[in-house]
């Protein structure tokens, strides 16, 4: 089998989709992208495909290999993220060729449903609190949301009250049986995210989630040894290579993105090396279908897993979501707030190609919002 063609398609809300197609007919569809650079992946897709195009698909970690290291300048969002992507459609171009889910191939089902949780945004707590409301109704059992809007690297008494008062409106509404994360976006500081963790834990937060900024993972330890809640990191972290200082430092789960961290190869790698520290793999995917698709693969495969992110119903996607593009939306049901595994050839995806090339042609602009303190200098998102 030969590669032929490689394909990109930008998609809304913020989404890349990528189509691997072979010289016997079968294709393979990825998803590479790092939100509001979607653009710059096409471009780096564009260049991989150089090393793609007549090459046998089904080796998959040999091109693996020559895409991650054939380009000498290695790694960072935007390559890796071009690399996943690429990496999915071939690890479904290999299951389809073969008739056998990706799950089978990574060793098989370790699982029958993955437990699934959705965002969920609003500045006041009664805001935050309606909005778990409508996803505990769609069916899910656990939520995450943002600590804090624009805030301060080192909040004062007011601003760490409100912290708190938001995550205990949400807390009502989801009752015991339910679980909530707390997400820092890297928003706070050290000293602040170790000043009100411990606020946190009387509410139980199932995790909180980049405590600091992926720059200083040197002092992600700070934070972990004083913090009574397991601590998350990883949507901005790309190879095993960049999870082993997070890992080093202590955190309970690891949260690679399966179209940022080098795909199916690598994420399954970060699962391995995450268990040799005792944490738990829970994959990023605010993305669509071919990205959450590849998520619960691994999911079903992994032993060490904990719960997957998805997109479905989530207000910052405005505009499209990830049922407009498949045609058979049954795979993506979550009775009882999980994903039951189904055993559909490669990712499992009857992508709606059609409905694919038409949201390309309108394609998308998105750009992470642009926020500022009340001086007037820079805050992070
Ligand atoms: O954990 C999450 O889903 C968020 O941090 C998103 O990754 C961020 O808004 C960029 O898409
Ligand atoms: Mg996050």
């Amino acid at each position: 089998m030969k590669i032929t063609s490689v394909e990109t398609f930008l998609v809304p809300p913020r989404w890349l989709f990528c189509k691997i197609a072979t010289d016997e007919g079968i294709v393979g569809w990825g998803e590479p992208v790092v939100e509001g650079r979607a653009e710059t992946v096409r471009a780096a897709v564009g260049e991989l495909s150089d090393l793609l195009l007549g090459k046998d698909p089904l080796r998959v970690e040999d091109l693996w290999q020559l895409m991650t290291k054939a380009v000498f300048y290695r790694g960072g969002p935007v390559l890796s993220s071009a690399v996943a992507g690429l990496d999915q459609a071939l690890w479904d171009i290999l299951g389809k060729s073969l008739g056998a889910p990706v799950h089978q191939l990574l060793g098989g089902a370790v699982r029958d449903e993955v437990r699934v949780y959705g965002w969920i945004g609003g500045d006041e707590p009664s805001a935050v609190a309606e909005a778990a409301a409508e996803q505990v109704a769609s069916g899910l059992t656990a939520v995450k949301m943002n600590a804090a809007g624009r805030i301060g690297r080192l909040p004062g008494k007011h601003e760490v009250d409100g912290v708190v008062a938001r995550l205990a409106a949400v807390r009502d509404v989801l009752g015991d049986e339910r679980d909530v994360a707390v997400d820092f976006h890297g928003r706070f500081g050290v000293a602040a995210a170790r000043r009100v963790i411990p606020e946190l834990a009387p509410l139980h937060p199932l995790f909180v989630e980049e405590p600091v900024l992926p720059e200083y993972t040197h002092r992600l330890c700070d934070v972990v040894s004083v913090s009574p809640v397991p601590v998350a990191c990883g949507e901005r972290l790309y190879s095993r290579t960049d999870f082993l200082p997070a890992l080093q430092a202590g955190i309970a789960v690891a949260q690679p993105d399966l179209s940022h961290a080098g795909g199916i190869s690598e994420v399954r790698r970060i699962g391995a090396l995450a268990e040799t520290f005792d944490a738990l793999l829970a994959p990023h995917c605010p993305l669509g279908p071919l990205a959450l698709a590849a998520s619960l693969q691994v999911a079903f495969a992994t032993p060490n897993f904990l719960i997957q992110e998805q997109s479905i119903g989530i207000h910052y996607n405005t505009g499209a979501e990830l049922l407009d593009y498949v045609l058979d939306r049954a795979p993506f049901a979550f009775p009882g707030g999980a994903i039951r595994r189904w055993e559909a050839p490669g990712l499992g995806v009857d992508i709606d190609e059609n409905a694919v090339r038409e949201a390309d042609r309108a394609g998308h602009r998105w750009r992470p919002p642009v926020w500022r303190h009340d001086d007037g200098s820079f805050a992070e998102w």
